[in-house]
């Protein structure tokens, strides 16, 4: 039985192991990095790029289909086969890039097989090899969970590791979930002429909740049915018939968004002692990344806890770090959240409300904004949270273009910036960035905060 002995082994060769393997290596360490398929990550593979492929060919027909309001009448001429051979010839593009990091591993170091634990410090794999680590990194992502009724669908049943090999756009589209994944798929899909409904057991669309999830319904185009709170079931035959309440309807293709669970079967973490929450994920120190006191530590999808891109790069490297300095682990100091869902109008979480009485809230409209109204889309709103002292907190954009907005709010956030110190950048005329100066002001308002006497406090038409 071979034997392989290193400093760190990292378990899953996605964006946060090979950040873990890559931060390992510059401290130092002897790595291995162990994966069955080296296929390249899920981001680039069937995440986040080939999404917003679909999405960016989504747009590109809707700016045609909606521009008899600038008065300019055009009918977008949509070729499904070559929609979707453009999404797979640049996400082929972003999957070589990928591989071509994997070059940078020494090749020693690199091995194709799935790892199980034996201990702590051991793992067995699945190409009967044996390896012994001083500390090992879990980053193992996750896997698309499909709900009980859905198993049985056969190819009519797509998920994000099928639907982006579709040679051609499918009839018709029920979507399963309406997460960022769904909603996203959803509307993209539906600019594209197919006929989409989504389904969701729970009332929250794109992360949104309550009266912020209907009004982020009612931007989306009347094309979209969004059915929340219902019983969804699905039943195969020549179409598959999906049924959620009293509503029935016919579709060639169901698309499967209703999450992703941490990858962990198979890993045999009772074997490495450790301990775990009620859903199996190991409990773990969100600043160290460290599982328990054990010399294991977990990055990315796979601790299910802010499964999104750059938390997997950032986490890896912490991981990697200390798991090269074990026992000597550091602290990091995590970034304030950030998540956006690339639908249109797009919705941003940033930061975290602050709890209690201390808590003071402003909002903002682009339903009369004037750079919006220019642009056509007229809509969307921000809810801006701060601290008493108008220290901003958190925030909650739905409105175009949000993705800009919410790297500014995370600045400032990190930064400890208040309303009044927002206030006194400079704000271009006319932008989308100038409609969130009323929550700004509200803020100052809630807070007794003063504007900067220099400022302007009033707004120019079309601000
Ligand atoms: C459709 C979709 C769209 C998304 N869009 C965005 C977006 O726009 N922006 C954003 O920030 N995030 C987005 N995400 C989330 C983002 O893709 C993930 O957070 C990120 O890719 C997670 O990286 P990871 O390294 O944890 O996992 P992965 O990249 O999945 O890597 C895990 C690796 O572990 C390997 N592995 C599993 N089990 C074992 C085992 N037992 N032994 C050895 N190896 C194993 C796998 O083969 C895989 O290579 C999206 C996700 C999806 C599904
Ligand atoms: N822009 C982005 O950053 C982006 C985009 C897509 C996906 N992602 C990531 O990918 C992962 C998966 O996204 P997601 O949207 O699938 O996950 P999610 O967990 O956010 O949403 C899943 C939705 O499916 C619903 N659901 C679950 N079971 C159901 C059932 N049986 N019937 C009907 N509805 C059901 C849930 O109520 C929930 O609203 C997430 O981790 C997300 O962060 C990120």
């Amino acid at each position: 039985m071979t034997e392989l002995d290193c400093d760190v082994a990292v378990i899953g060769a996605g964006t946060a192991g090979l950040a873990a393997e890559r931060h390992a290596r510059q401290a130092g360490a002897r790595t291995v990095i162990i994966d069955p398929a080296w296929a390249g990550t899920t981001c680039a593979l069937v995440g986040c790029m080939p999404s917003k492929l679909l999405i960016a060919a989504g747009g590109a027909a809707h700016a045609v289909s909606s521009a008899a309001r600038f008065g300019i009448e055009a009918t977008p001429m949509i070729h499904g086969e070559a929609v979707m051979q453009r999404v797979q010839r640049l996400r082929d593009d972003f999957v070589n890039s990928t591989r071509k990091s994997f070059d940078d591993i020494p090749e020693s170091a690199r091995i194709a097989a799935t790892a199980r634990f034996t201990g702590p410090n051991t793992l067995s794999l699945s190409d009967g090899r044996q390896v012994r680590a001083k500390a090992i990194v879990i980053a193992t992502g996750a896997k698309t969970i499909i709900p009980k009724g859905f198993d049985g669908l056969g190819d009519r049943l797509l998920t994000n590791e099928t639907v982006f090999d579709l040679k051609d756009l499918p009839a018709s589209l029920a979507v399963i979930g309406a997460g960022p994944q769904g909603m996203e798929l959803a509307q993209a899909f539906a600019r594209l002429g197919v006929r989409v409904e989504v389904f969701d057991k729970g009332g929250s669309v794109a992360g949104l909740q309550g009266d912020d999830a209907d009004s982020f319904v009612a931007m989306l185009e009347p094309s979209i049915p969004v059915h929340l709170n219902v019983d969804v079931s699905a039943e195969a035959g020549d179409e598959v018939t999906i049924r959620a309440g009293d509503h029935e309807a016919r579709f060639s293709h169901v698309l499967v968004s209703a999450g992703r669970a941490p990858a962990l079967g198979g890993l045999d973490l009772t074997a490495a002692g450790l301990e775990v929450d009620d859903h199996g994920t190991p409990l773990f120190d969100k600043q160290t990344m460290q599982c328990g006191r054990a010399p294991i530590f977990i990055a990315g999808d796979a601790n299910h806890d802010r499964a999104v891109l750059h938390e997997a790069t950032s986490e890896g490297s912490v991981a990697g770090a200390n798991a090269a300095a074990f026992p000597d682990v550091r602290r990091s100091r995590r970034k304030v959240p950030l998540a956006i869902a690339f639908t249109h109008p797009q919705v941003a979480q940033i930061g975290t409300p602050p709890e209690g009485d201390d808590s003071r809230v402003a909002e903002a409209s682009w339903s009369d904004q004037g750079r919006a109204r220019v642009d056509g889309h007229a809509h969307g709103f921000a809810r801006l949270h701060s601290d008493g002292e108008g220290r901003i907190c958190a925030a909650t954009l739905c409105m175009p273009d949000a993705e800009h907005l919410a790297h500014y709010f995370a600045l400032a956030i990190t930064a400890g910036m208040t309303a009044g110190d927002l206030l006194d950048q400079p704000i271009y005329h006319p932008t989308l960035e100038e409609g969130v100066k009323k929550a700004l002001q509200g803020i100052c308002a809630a807070c007794a905060l003063k504007v900067p006497w220099d400022r302007g406090t009033g707004f120019q038409p079309g601000d």
